[in-house]
């Protein structure tokens, strides 16, 4: 190709978009918050104010439930037969295919994240998931049991009611999709609060799903801050909430909720650990550990920020893994070379650099690349940080950060290497780098996370479940396990 045209292979080039001011999605239509604020959506790439959104807040939240509700107990949704739903999600698929560049751009400019990887991951996951969940609906229904007397038994899976959602930042799309997707399959309807800092694309979502045929009511989304959340989980006319979100927050939901005894899934923070034996493919292992803690510029609830070496590897490969991740490409998120991006938001990179301070006022601790600010456009950049010499027990290997930041640690058993992975309060994901097939699933069934890879990290797919075990929350997403977590069990005996 010359002159400048793409080629039929290559996508063409995604723009920054410019933005129509956001309003609520309430009953199948746009409007505004009922105080009539709004709120700024700021390009994090820059800096700058792009636009805005209706800034809902409890009096917002209540119209939306009530919307949901009425849709739910009086409307049609629940009630459609499990395969006409199918045909609904199908169309979103579709429907939203046709807009992928639309849904890269809005996502790119609200949430920093590099075109490119924004359309394999987050557009591609967000259709597949429709079509996914699109297919388990066709197969939905309940089962006969034998019992000892006689009579006839069996169950019938059935919507729970009002869902309320509540999504981070990281993966709007994504995060927003695998409850909306799996609840409107069951039957349910939703409220859906997204992150303040990424509102668009759930207003995209929504507007798409009508388009598809879902009726109104059905999804519900107001854009606003802590308090519309708040009051999304306080609501009495909400059956259930599922939260992604930091471990702080999943904790005071968990408690709102339990005043009234609302069944919550949490989602919640990691600290994953990725282990490299000895016998490990190195280039792999490499590749894998660099990628693990950049995907996303560092904001992955599942990223691997605890690199754990076998100590006969542990300089060459802290070597090998700092200075490659220094070569990676960092800027403006619409040039499609661009691999890591700027951090989604002011507050999340403060907290990034807050952490990286602890590193340089420990003993023996040394920044092995990185470990400061990137100055470009005004943007949020932060350069990928590798650090070695922490103790085990130190802020930066136990806590959540957030950000491209990693900490490598040797070990010298096996006994050892797994006790590592295991010591912090998380338990969302974990991996291991081995050529020895035993030690693989020996250590996989060691290791206290909700998924773990082998030779491989961040592989995921609707079909596969993740969610976390201790302080990582409870419940999962993806899967017929994800559905399962949107629907009860009734079941029904009849005397023969
Ligand atoms: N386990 C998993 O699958 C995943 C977990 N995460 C975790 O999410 C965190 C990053 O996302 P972040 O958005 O900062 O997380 P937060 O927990 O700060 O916020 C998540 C959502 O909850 C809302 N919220 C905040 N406070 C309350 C409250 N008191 N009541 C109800 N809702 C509230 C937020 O609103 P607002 O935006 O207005 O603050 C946002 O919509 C990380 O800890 C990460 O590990 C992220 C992705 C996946
Ligand atoms: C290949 C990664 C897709 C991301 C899926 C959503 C998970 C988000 C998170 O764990 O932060």
């Amino acid at each position: 190709m010359t002159s400048g045209q793409p080629s039929i292979d290559a996508p063409a080039p995604i723009s920054r978009p410019t933005l129509s001011d956001g309003s609520l999605f309430i009953g199948g239509a746009r409007q505004d918050a009922l105080s009539g604020r709004r709120r700024e959506v700021i390009d994090p790439s820059t800096g700058k104010q792009i636009g805005t959104v209706a800034d809902g807040d409890a009096q917002d939240i209540d119209v939306a439930v009530r919307a949901a509700r009425t849709a739910f107990d009086d409307g049609p949704w629940r009630r459609t037969p499990p395969r006409e739903r199918a045909r609904v999600l199908m169309r979103a698929a579709e429907l939203l295919r046709q807009r992928t560049d639309e849904l890269i751009a809005l996502e790119s400019v609200d949430a920093g994240k590099p075109v490119s990887l924004c359309r394999i991951i987050d557009v591609a996951n967000t259709i597949s998931h429709f079509e996914y969940y699109g297919g388990l609906a066709q197969g939905l229904g309940g089962a006969t049991r034998q019992t000892a007397f006689p009579s006839m038994a069996y169950t019938v899976p059935e919507p729970i009611g009002v869902i309320g959602a509540i999504t981070p930042f990281n993966f709007p799309m994504i995060l927003s999709t695998s409850k909306i997707a799996p609840a409107l399959a069951a039957g349910n309807t939703m409220v859906h609060k997204p992150a303040e800092d990424t509102p668009l694309t759930a207003l995209v979502i929504a507007e798409v799903l009508s388009e598809a045929g879902l009726p109104d009511g059905v999804l519900n989304v107001v854009t606003g801050g802590v308090e519309a959340g708040d009051a999304v989980v306080r609501h009495p006319g909400v059956d259930k909430i599922a939260f992604t979100g930091s471990t702080l927050v999943g904790r005071k939901i968990a408690s709102t909720a339990g005043d009234s005894l609302k069944p919550v899934t949490l989602e919640l923070g990691g600290k994953s650990a990725q282990i490299i034996f000895e016998d490990a493919d190195l280039d792999i292992a490499i590749g894998k550990a660099i990628e693990a803690f950049v995907f996303n510029t560092g904001q992955f609830c599942m990223g691997g920020t605890r690199l754990l070496v076998a100590r006969p590897l542990f300089d060459a490969v802290s070597k090998a893994v700092a200075g490659a991740a220094g070569g990676v490409p960092l800027g403006d998120p619409f040039d499609p070379a661009t691999v890591i991006g700027p951090i989604a938001g002011a507050r999340h990179l403060e907290k990034i650099e807050r952490y990286v301070e602890l590193a340089r006022s420990e003993p023996g601790a040394e920044i092995l690349t990185g470990g400061h600010r990137i100055d470009l456009d005004g943007g949020y950049y932060y350069a990928p940080t590798v650090v070695v010499g922490m103790a085990n027990d130190s802020r930066l290997v136990q806590e959540e950060v957030f950000g491209p930041v990693l900490t490598i640690q040797p070990f010298d058993t096996e006994d050892e290497a797994v006790a590592l992975a295991n010591s912090t309060r998380y338990g969302l994901a974990a991996g291991l780098h081995t050529r020895d097939l035993n030690r693989a699933h020996r250590v996989a069934s060691r290791l206290q996370a909700g998924i773990v890879w082998v030779n491989t990290w961040g592989l995921m797919d609707p079909a596969v479940p993740f969610g976390g075990v201790k302080q990582s929350g409870y419940g999962r997403e993806y899967g017929p396990e994800g559905l399962a977590e949107y629907l009860d069990t009734k079941s029904v005996v009849i005397a023969m």
